[in-house]
């Protein structure tokens, strides 16, 4: 039997913090889950090092199942974003195990391949609309079927989710929280101009996306979309916020935009009533946040009953071993959408070698057993963990505000 020996969580910061589960079986095979969670890295790192890790040695390293059970029933607490990202990374590391013992790919084990790659969509973003358009165009020029615009907002110094970079994308900018003000009157007077122009420069052949970061109440999110409609969306993202599953009713009534949701969701119990009331045609969990491999199927399972489709988030603040492993579940789920991929930096490319490759608008995981990607831990030891947090919004009268 192969038995789990030890378990040791990786933190390093090439540009920017990733936490890493580092498995090894009693046969030397080694497996590796991503257990990052943006502005609360040392949380996860705590909870995998002081309460998981020591219930993990001796376990059976392939019953995965058991072992998820084990960790989320056990736990008594269930649920949130620093549980289930630990249970993600243990549940990673151990189907990478099973796919490194069996010398296949993941995404193998998991039903083989539903399709030829994963469609992704990039990140083209502008301080204004000219310049995101830009941006775009380079995106298409590279062979991107799918694009998500973001433009910075007249009468607004920043604008979350606008980089500062043409490519690279880093949303935790400093040691404690900095503030932007906020303004959705201000933004959605901005978007529908920009879409206008997209679909003039861009054209009808390629996916357009975009991301309201929750700062919409129901209605202005149906007021949007509704805006929207004759410039065909693939997606309007996160609309707002989505706590009350319910309120996503009102955004149905106004307006025929396919919405997506579900990044900062981390069990299927956060988008069920969603999922079952078709009240959204994406959910963007993934394997990080999202309890793994294991529970991300149940979700897509579920998903797929009510013809809603996976969009896995895929943020540059998710290693590239969740990349990996959401491109094995992508590649074989039978109601993948889309992957979202903002490129990592060559720096972390580094520091996590990896068999995943972009084509003609489309990510594969790779044939290499397991998830396809390592770990240098020389390298990674060079990168010391730096604290950063994410922004806090607030609006132009000082309140605090979704984002
Ligand atoms: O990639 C997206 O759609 C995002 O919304 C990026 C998130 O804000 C980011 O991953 C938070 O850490
Ligand atoms: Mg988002």
């Amino acid at each position: 039997m192969s038995r789990i020996k030890s378990a040791r969580v990786i933190i390093t910061c090439p540009g920017r913090n990733f936490v890493t589960l580092l498995i090894e079986t009693s046969d030397g095979v080694t497996g590796l889950g991503d257990a990052t969670l943006n502005g609360r890295e040392l949380a996860v790192a705590s909870y995998l090092s002081e309460h998981v890790v020591p219930m993990l040695i001796g376990r059976d390293a392939h019953r995965i199942e058991d072992v998820w059970q084990f960790l989320y029933k056990g736990a008594y607490w269930r649920r949130g974003p620093v549980t289930m990202a630990a249970i993600a990374a243990v549940d990673m590391a151990l189907w990478d195990i099973k796919g490194k013992v069996a010398g296949l790919p993941l995404y193998q084990l998991l039903g083989g391949a539903s399709r030829e790659g994963c469609m992704v969509y990039g990140h083209a973003n502008g301080r204004d609309i000219e310049e995101t358009i830009d941006n775009a165009l380079h995106y298409k020029e590279q062979g991107y079927r799918a694009i998500r615009l973001q433009s910075g907002v007249p009468g607004l110094a920043a604008t979350y989710g606008v980089s500062k970079d043409r490519y690279f994308y880093e949303p935790a900018d400093a040691d404690l929280p900095t503030e932007s003000l906020w303004s959705t009157e201000k933004y959605m007077r901005s978007v529908p101009p920009l879409f206008q122009k997209a679909r003039d420069a861009l054209g009808w052949d390629v996916h357009l996306l975009h991301d309201v970061h929750h700062r919409c109440t129901p209605i202005e999110a149906g007021r949007l979309g509704k805006e929207l409609e004759p410039f065909r969306l693939f997606w309007l993202e996160d609309a707002t916020p989505a706590e009350n599953q319910a309120a996503f009713r009102v955004i149905r009534q106004h307006t025929t935009t396919p919405l997506a949701v579900g990044e900062v969701f981390n069990t299927i119990w956060d988008a069920k009533q969603l999922i079952e009331e078709q009240l959204i045609d994406y959910i963007r969990m993934t394997v990080v946040h999202g309890g793994g491999i294991t529970h991300l199927r149940r979700v897509a399972s579920l998903a797929d009953l009510y013809q809603v489709r996976t969009g896995c988030h895929g943020a540059t603040d998710l290693s590239p071993v969740c990349m990996a492993a959401a491109l094995h579940f992508g590649l074989s789920v039978p109601n993948f959408g889309i992957q979202e991929y903002m490129r990592h930096t060559d720096e972390t490319d580094a520091v996590f070698p990896h068999a995943y490759r972009l084509a003609d608008g489309m990510l594969h995981p790779g044939d290499a057993p397991g998830l396809g990607v390592t770990i240098d831990e020389a390298l990674a030891a060079r990168y010391e963990y730096k604290r950063a947090y994410l922004p806090v919004a607030r609006l132009e009268d000082g309140t605090v505000f979704s984002w």
